[in-house]
């Protein structure tokens, strides 16, 4: 079976890696590059895996996931450089890095994948969107889909595409743990329980997704399914019409896509 090496373990390297091992990937098949050294000793002892010099863990494994933040990517990337070869899976997870930037900093043959992820991974329940680079062949990228499918769904796109993803999967279980804050705030002005208005709000969301997932019917016809024409649903509608929150959504994620954008350039 291949190795895969994890270079930088914060919330997203942790998510890919617990993971591979609730998929059944061997431990002894996984190698972990992380700087911090008390987060080594966390992960050693949590997941019994081994925690090595990145150029170590690069050189070793035949897949390596580079899951450090955008403006480490560049050290990162020089610092493996002499360790990787051709042939080897470069799979990147950061925001805004082009595939064309780390191909201009690996040897030449490294097949190179970016991956925009999201942390409903952590539950199995992620969404992944994958872009081949120039020397990534079928193979190999299918290799990458395979990783990420381990946590959750995955869809190709084209690179272009990539920050728009990043603005809706990538960032998007922030806003709906925005918008489940915000309803669970509301429900105790309402004088609800803090502990009630939760249960309330989370069992809705959960119920919600489900229904979408399972029903495939559109969003716009479910919401007006709950819309009693002179009703309450209708009253609360006209608030968040009248206070912008769509044009919010599309400015908010606009916004995103801006961000990841300059993140490719170093900002
Ligand atoms: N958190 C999220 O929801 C998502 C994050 N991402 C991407 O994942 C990447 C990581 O994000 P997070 O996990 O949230 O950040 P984080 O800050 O939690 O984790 C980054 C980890 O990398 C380590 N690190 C930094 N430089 C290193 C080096 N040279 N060698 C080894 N380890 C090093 C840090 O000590 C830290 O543990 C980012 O590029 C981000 O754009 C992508 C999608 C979603
Ligand atoms: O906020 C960020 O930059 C990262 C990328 C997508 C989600 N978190």
């Amino acid at each position: 079976m291949s190795s895969t090496a994890i270079l930088g373990a914060g919330v997203m390297g942790e998510t890919l890696l617990s993971g591979l091992v609730r998929a059944g990937r061997r431990v002894d098949h996984l190698l972990v590059g992380e700087k911090r050294r008390e987060r080594a000793v966390e992960l050693e002892e949590r997941y019994g895996v081994a925690v090595v010099g990145n150029a170590e863990a690069a050189a070793r494994a035949d897949t390596v996931a580079v899951v450090v933040k955008p403006q480490d990517m560049g050290d990162l990337l020089d610092e493996i450089a002499p360790s990787l070869r051709a042939g080897q899976l470069l799979v990147s997870l950061a925001a805004g890095i082009t595939t064309a930037f780390i191909e201009s900093r690996v040897p030449e043959g490294v097949a190179v994948v970016r991956v925009m992820p999201n942390t409903p991974a952590l539950v199995d329940e992620g969404m992944a969107a994958v872009s081949p680079g120039s020397a990534c062949s079928e193979a190999q990228l299918a290799e990458a889909e395979e990783l990420m499918a381990s946590v959750g769904r995955v869809v190709r796109i084209p690179e272009r595409q990539q920050d728009a993803v990043t603005a809706i999967s990538g960032s998007g279980p922030a806003y709906i743990f925005f918008v489940v804050e915000s309803m669970i705030e509301a429900g105790v002005h309402l004088g609800l329980p803090r502990a009630t208005a939760s249960e309330l709000v989370i069992q809705t969301l959960v119920g919600s997704g489900k229904m979408l997932r399972e029903t495939g019917t559109h969003p716009t016809v479910l919401r007006e399914q709950v819309t009693s024409p002179g009703g309450t649903t209708a009253s609360a509608l006209r608030e968040l019409e009248i206070h912008r929150v769509r044009a919010a959504f599309l400015a908010a994620m606009e916004a995103a896509r801006d961000r990841s954008r300059q993140l490719a350039e170093g900002s």
